[in-house]
This record gives structure tokens, sequence and C-alpha cells, in this order.
């Protein structure tokens, strides 16, 4: 079995085969830090964890560069709005963007690289495309000559004629620009602005110029994989690649992986079109079509059970439906601590590591050929369901007939298998304390609430009375002589 992952620059399925045996370098765009992160962001770098979890259970040495775009006109003029400065902006998106994600459990990368940090590696890099005849000064800004560089468009496919065709006179005549497919690497300063000095002249650096910066300072001039959504091959990463390649005479990476972009109703969520949803309104309960708290292990179960590179839709549905696979996930991850004493294990949960897990086990092997295939996680999350579930069945067995059907040895190994599994795809499941949970008073509470309810037909409140106890891992049992009962899941 091998590695496969769909590689956007040559468009088919490859098998994966980094430049130094055993190890990974990876670079995805990050976050331009003006506001908190919507779940378009959460699903880029919940994609780009398991990624990286993937690949170090696969045995590599990975290491992860991920950037923050801290000088953009968003952030400035966000600043402005608030009558502070950009790095006072970017200091407080950066600290809401580890919260959010620590949340998801997302693990944290090996760098976090900042465009005010890169400003020297940024003038090193433009002053040798100038040399090259790359690049070129005009107006107190300097430009990327597309034309001069014969491979552009290689990953969008997108030819220079067609953008000559494409591009407006009003786009030329705005700017010093030669050709009005060429793109700015520095931009001349503007009264009022943040500005750094550099060889051309006070100003700050286009947007594109900060990845191939910080990739080639950071991890070198080539490397294995780049990451990002789909809607940065162009012109993003295209210039990127520009950039790199000319600069450095080889190419940028050798794998691109890019993401779908979550949707509302087809379109990208997106800030600039208002339909975006943030992590931690959906988390906090005030995303008003389910308003209340919603697990984070919910929201990353919403984007693995589709395939990182279709569009995924957000619909109350779909959270709805993940919420209830949450429930049957997290029911299999706690089955152990639910009923490891009244089977008798004397073994610490996580106490035996993957390699004794046995190799020829069904599950880890189909897994593994689903996240080999281009990070099948629906594929990957079937086995784990189906393992979950067979774990349910069991419990209930235990509980309601005193004794399961297989053997407690063969339900630890499975347990182990799930929570070893689990933990690749990035799921935990606290027995205690996630935001769902509830105490015995407020379960009796909502409970009657739910009764009263549905005296008055009111079945629309006694539904969302019962999702709610689900979301808090409770299930609620109407007995034929109209009494409820209630148990943990
Ligand atoms: N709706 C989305 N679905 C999936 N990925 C997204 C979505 N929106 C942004 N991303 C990805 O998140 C990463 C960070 O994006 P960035 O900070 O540039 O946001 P953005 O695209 O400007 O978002 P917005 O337009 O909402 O501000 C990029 O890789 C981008 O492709
Ligand atoms: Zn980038």
């Amino acid at each position: 079995m091998f590695l496969t992952f769909y590689n956007s620059l040559t468009k088919r399925k490859q098998p994966f085969t980094p430049s130094h045996p055993g190890r990974v370098t990876l670079y995805c765009c990050g976050v331009t830090v003006y506001d908190d992160c919507h779940l378009g962001h959460a699903r880029s770098y919940l994609g780009w964890d398991v990624l990286r979890r993937y690949l170090r259970w696969r045995g590599y040495v990975v290491h992860y560069v991920q950037n923050f775009t801290d000088i953009d006109d968003k952030i400035l003029n966000r600043a402005r709005a608030e009558g502070t400065t950009m790095a006072a902006i970017s200091e407080r998106y950066i600290q809401r963007y580890f919260e959010d994600m620590h949340r998801l459990n997302v693990m944290d990368a090996d760098e976090y690289p900042r465009v005010t940090e890169h400003i020297e590696a940024i003038h090193e890099l433009i002053g040798q495309l100038e040399a090259k005849g790359y690049a070129y000064a005009a107006g107190g800004d300097v430009y990327y000559r597309v034309e001069q560089f014969a491979d552009y468009g290689q990953l969008s496919g997108r030819s220079l004629a067609t953008l000559q065709a494409g591009a407006s006179g009003r786009d030329l005549a705005a700017t010093a620009k030669a050709n009005p497919a060429d793109f700015a690497l520095w931009k001349g300063a503007k009264p009022d602005e943040p500005a750094w000095d550099s060889p051309w002249g006070p100003g700050r650096p286009g947007w594109h110029i900060e990845c191939s910066a910080m990739i080639r300072a950071r991890l070198g001039a080539t490397i294995d994989i780049h990451g990002g959504g789909g809607d940065l091959v162009f012109p993003h990463h295209e210039n990127e690649i520009a950039q790199s390649q000319a600069a450095n005479g080889k190419p940028l990476a050798n794998y691109w992986l890019h993401n779908g972009m979550v949707t509302v109703k087809g379109e990208k969520m997106s800030k600039s079109l208002g339909n975006f949803t943030t992590i931690r309104d959906l988390l906090e309960g005030r995303w008003p079509e389910y308003p209340q708290p919603v697990d984070p292990m919910v929201v990353r179960l919403f984007v693995l059970q589709g395939h990182y590179r279709k569009p995924l839709d957000f619909t109350k549905d779909a959270i709805a439906a993940a919420i209830n696979s949450w429930q049957t996930l997290k029911a299999g991850l706690l089955f152990g601590d639910h009923h490891g004493a009244a089977l008798g294990w004397s073994v610490a949960p996580l106490q035996s590591s993957l390699q004794e897990l046995s190799l020829d086990n069904p599950w880890v092997e189909r897994f593994q050929t689903a996240m080999d295939d281009d990070l099948n996680t629906p594929g990957a999350l079937a086995v784990l369901f189906e393992l979950a579930k067979g774990l349910q069945r069991e419990g209930n067995r235990l509980v309601h007939e005193g004794k399961p059907q297989s053997r407690p040895d063969v339900l630890l190994q499975q347990w182990q298998t799930l929570l070893h599994l689990s933990q690749v795809l990035g799921f935990e499941a606290k027995a205690n304390g996630t935001a769902g949970d509830l105490d015995e008073a407020a379960i009796a509470d909502l409970i009657q609430q739910r009764q009263a309810a549905r005296q008055q037909r009111d079945f629309a409140m006694a539904d969302d009375i019962r999702d709610r106890l689900a979301a808090g891992g409770i299930t609620v049992v109407d007995q034929p002589d109209g009494e409820v009962r209630w148990h943990w899941q």
C-alpha cells in the first residue's frame, strides 16, 4: 500500500515520495489576521491537521510551517476603524486564531512566521528577481514581469494570452504596470499608511511575495507539500510559483494540495459575501439556525465527513447529522470508561502503542487503505463508525443481558483500535466537561420542560429539547406508560 495525493500541479493522483526519505516539509497559507476565523478557515486548517497527523502516523517526520499575514489592507482598515495599530489588530486575531484552533484540537504548526518578521527576506527575494530581469520598479512600486516567466499558468492552467485579453484597461491605467497581468511585489507607501524602508523606497510587500520569502527562509527552495484553499490557486499560488521558481531556479513545491470550499447555498463562505459563521459563534451557541453550543468535535466531524477536495455545504441538517454521528463515535471512544471495569479490563486506555496492535488488524488496514487514497476521510470514518457501533451494541448487551457477545479481550482490542485511529483524525472524547455536558439537575429540568411542551403539543419545542439533551450526551427513552427514562450515551 502506498500513499497517494491528488496533485493540483500535475492534475492527477500520484504516489507520495518526499525529497528526503522519511521527512516531509509542509507549508500551508495561513490567515489574514483581521477578524475571527469562520468555518471555511476551520475546514482548511482541520484538513491540513489531518494531513499532518496522517503523515506522522505513516512514520514521516513532518516540518509544518504556516504563516500569519499581518500586513494587509483589511487589517489596516480595521485598525483605522478602531483607532489602533495594525500590530494591535494582528496580535488580537492571532491569539483568537489559536484559541479557536486549540478548541478544534488542531495541532500547532512547528513555525508561524509573520510577514512583519520577514521584510528583509522579502527585499532579498525582490532584489534577486530584479537582477534576473523578472521584476521592475515603476512609480514607487515594484512589479513582477509575468511575460518573463515561461511557465506562468502551469498550476492554474490560465495562459498569459487569456489573462491579458481579460484584463481591463483600467487595471493598467490605475498603476504603473507595464502589462496588466503583472503583479505587485512591493507597493510604494501611501500617505498615513504604515511603511517599511526598502531599496525601492518606503512601502510594504505585495501579498504573494510573503509566502515565497517565508518558505525559502524557513524550509528552503523546494518543499514537499504546499497546501491552501482552492480559491488561492489563482492568482496567489500561481504567483508564488512564478516568484520562487524564477529566483531559485527550482520548483517551489513537488505536491500541491487544495481544499474545497465551505459553501452556503452553493456560494463560498466568506467575509466579503457576509454569509459566514465564525467558529466561536457556532461553538458557543450563537448560530441562529442552531442556537445551542456545538461540541468542537462535531465541527471536525462535519469537515471530515466530506472529502477535502470537494465543496462542503454548511447547513443546519449537516450540523445535526454531525451531532448525531459524534454521539455514536463518542460513545465508542468512551466504551472503556463506561464498561471497562465491568469487563474486567485492567489495562489503562492508551498504554498499548500502535505497534502492539496486530498488523493484520482488518480495521487498521481498511483505515489505511482509505487514507492512503488521497486522504479519503469519509472512508476512514466509515471504519471508525463500524467499530463504534459494534462497541455500542456490545455495551447495550452488557447492560441489558449481563454479558457481551465477544470476549473482553477482543473488545479491548477493538476499543484500542478505535482510540488510536480516532486520534489520527484528531478525535478525542472527554468523559466530562465538554461544552454540551449537563449535570443531573439540568437534565431533570430539561426533561420536565420537554414533557410540558409535549402536553401542549408543541412538538417542535419538545424535539429541540431532546436535541439539546442529545448534544449533552443524553438519550431520552419514552416508556409506553408515559414515563420518561434517560441514560448517558
Ligand atoms: N469558504 C472557505 N472554504 C474553505 N477554505 C477557505 C474558505 N475561505 C477561506 N479559506 C481558506 O482559508 C485560508 C485562509 O484564508 P484567508 O485568511 O486568506 O481568508 P479569505 O479567503 O480572505 O477569507 P474571507 O474572504 O472570508 O476573509 C486560505 O487557505 C483560504 O483558501
Ligand atoms: Zn501563500
